[in-house]
């Protein structure tokens, strides 16, 4: 039988997990997985309480480091590198909780997360040239943020700030994108604009989304995968997957 750790990641997907393993204590968090993200994919995992997702996230972003197998990201093997070495590569990944400097304006925070700023003093210093404004303006567009660029970024309101972290991970034009339940907290027009919003930024990148909205879910993947007790227990389209008496047995039909 073919071992899937040996087999090699195809060109064509932007990421290949494969054997995907890490054990607390001899606990398996993600136990075996394997998982393949093509170019422009937007894959959605979803899954129970505990099954694994934000640790497969983890792991993928070198916050916590594999047991076992291989994580591939444009043929470059991700568990051997440091978070910021895997950032570089062109992995951004968002967590739950907005990361933004409340302080500071829209404008600004998007400025400093721009590559060529990438501390606070370099952000602040350095020359606004026409191309870093332009790409400010464009992103601020994308994320429904462009009459707000010179309103301090504390007076956004919760989704408004979800989506101003999503700008700042774009300006640093990463090829993956990870999203941690992005519609959490928001209102439904907020829900249907960042559908939106996901599906612009796949013209151009992959995203890779946990989410429980299931609604939100329909609307925005490709694919979906299931996650339980950190392996796959079922994968495909959204319409497949409810379907599947395995998923409605421990997830959907609670
Ligand atoms: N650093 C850690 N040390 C020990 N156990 C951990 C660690 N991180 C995660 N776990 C355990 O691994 C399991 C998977 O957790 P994870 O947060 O990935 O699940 P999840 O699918 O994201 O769940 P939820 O939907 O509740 O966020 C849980 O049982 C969790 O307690």
């Amino acid at each position: 039988m073919q071992q899937p750790k040996q087999t090699t990641a195809r060109k064509d997907f932007v990421l290949s997990v494969e054997g995907l393993t890490v054990s607390f204590d001899g606990f398996k968090a993600v136990d075996d997985l394997s998982l393949y993200v093509e170019e422009k994919e937007i894959r959605v995992i979803i899954g129970p309480n505990g099954a694994g997702k934000t640790t497969v996230l983890d792991l993928i972003c070198g916050r916590t480091k594999a047991t076992q197998g291989s994580i591939k990201f444009k043929q470059k093997e991700l568990t051997k590198l440091k978070e910021h070495q895997i950032v570089h590569a062109g992995v951004g990944r968002k967590f739950q909780n907005p990361s933004i400097y409340e302080d500071l304006t829209v404008f600004e925070n998007l400025e400093i997360s721009y590559p060529r700023g990438r501390n606070v003093w370099g952000a602040l210093t350095f020359k606004r040239d026409q191309a870093v404004q332009d790409k400010i303006m464009e992103i601020a567009e994308m994320v429904f943020l462009s009459d707000k660029l010179h309103d301090q970024a504390d007076l956004l309101s919760h989704g408004q700030k979800q989506w101003l972290e999503i700008g700042m991970l774009l300006i640093q034009d990463p090829e993956l994108l990870m999203l941690d339940e992005p519609v959490a907290g928001m209102s439904v027009a907020e829900r249907k604009q960042t559908a939106a919003l996901l599906q612009s930024i796949t013209q151009q990148r992959s995203v890779l989304v946990i989410e429980h909205d299931m609604q939100f879910v329909e609307d925005i993947a490709d694919r979906v995968t299931v996650l339980h007790q950190g392996k796959v227990l079922s994968e495909g389209s959204m319409q497949r997957v409810k379907n599947d008496p395995k998923v409605i047995e421990v997830y959907l039909g609670h």
